[in-house]
């Protein structure tokens, strides 16, 4: 990925919302579509987990999600099915330690943005040196949502990445919302990723706006030291 791509990346990871039907109190539709007015810069379509759909129900859901994201400019990323994301052509496919190997994701998706979550520093050199777009680094926060989630690690792993100079794009993981948002990002990360606190908020609209808001505050405050 060239450095203007990277840096166009680094700017709409900023509020990275994820989301599929089980994650929604009402329809995922009407969740995205609030979601996205209030200022979510990138979604990703996580259909995982109980009462998850499987087969037609889960393309169809995608396909209406991909089409929301498309009349908002708004970039679609599939989280581990990489059938999926060729068959919609995705923006983007997010893949975890335990899933396809990064350097087949790249050779099989050569100018689609790849994101792997990364645990330790082992794992962001190897994902570096694979050729990964962006990581996402967490849980930062307990989380109710990922069953099989890591230990916590609030922002020492995001810390240590810069510390060592890694230029790389991230985004932060697990358990964050609005009031959580501020000590990701000053702590190295170029934006939040999140489930519930949008998903199941009352107004995923508002939820997104705080978050939002939090993350500008906290690059500005960034930028200026
Ligand atoms: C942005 C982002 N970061 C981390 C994850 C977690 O991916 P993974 O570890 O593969 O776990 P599942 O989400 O597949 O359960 C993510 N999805 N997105
Ligand atoms: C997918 C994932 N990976 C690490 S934590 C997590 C779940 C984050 O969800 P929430 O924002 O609801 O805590
Ligand atoms: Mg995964």
């Amino acid at each position: 990925m060239s450095n203007l791509k990277n840096e166009t990346l680094r700017e709409a990871l900023g509020v990275y919302f994820i989301m599929g039907s089980q994650n929604c109190i009402t329809s995922p539709q009407k969740t995205l579509d609030l979601a996205l007015n209030g200022g979510v810069s990138i979604f990703q379509f996580r259909e995982k987990g109980e009462g998850a759909f499987v087969g037609t129900e889960k393309r169809q859901l995608a396909k209406e999600l991909q089409a929301i994201c498309r009349k908002n400019n708004t970039l679609f990323i599939v989280n581990d099915d990489l059938e999926l994301a060729k068959e919609l052509d995705a923006d983007g496919i997010h893949i975890g330690q335990d899933d396809e190997d990064l350097q087949y994701v790249r050779r099989e998706f050569p100018d689609k943005i790849i994101g792997i979550s990364a645990h330790t520093l082992e794992e962001v050199e190897k994902a570096v040196a694979g050729g990964a777009d962006y990581l996402g680094v967490g849980p930062i926060y307990a989380t109710e949502t990922k069953k099989d989630a890591k230990e916590v690690k609030g922002t020492t792993l995001i810390e240590q990445i810069r510390d060592l100079g890694y230029t790389i794009p991230i985004v932060g993981i697990g358990g964050i919302n609005a009031k959580r948002t501020q000590e990701v990002i000053l702590a190295g990360a170029d934006g939040v990723s999140v489930i519930t606190a949008i998903s199941k908020a009352e107004s995923p609209d508002k939820a997104s706006q705080e978050i939002k808001s939090e993350v500008t505050q906290a690059k500005k405050i960034k930028f200026t030291k």
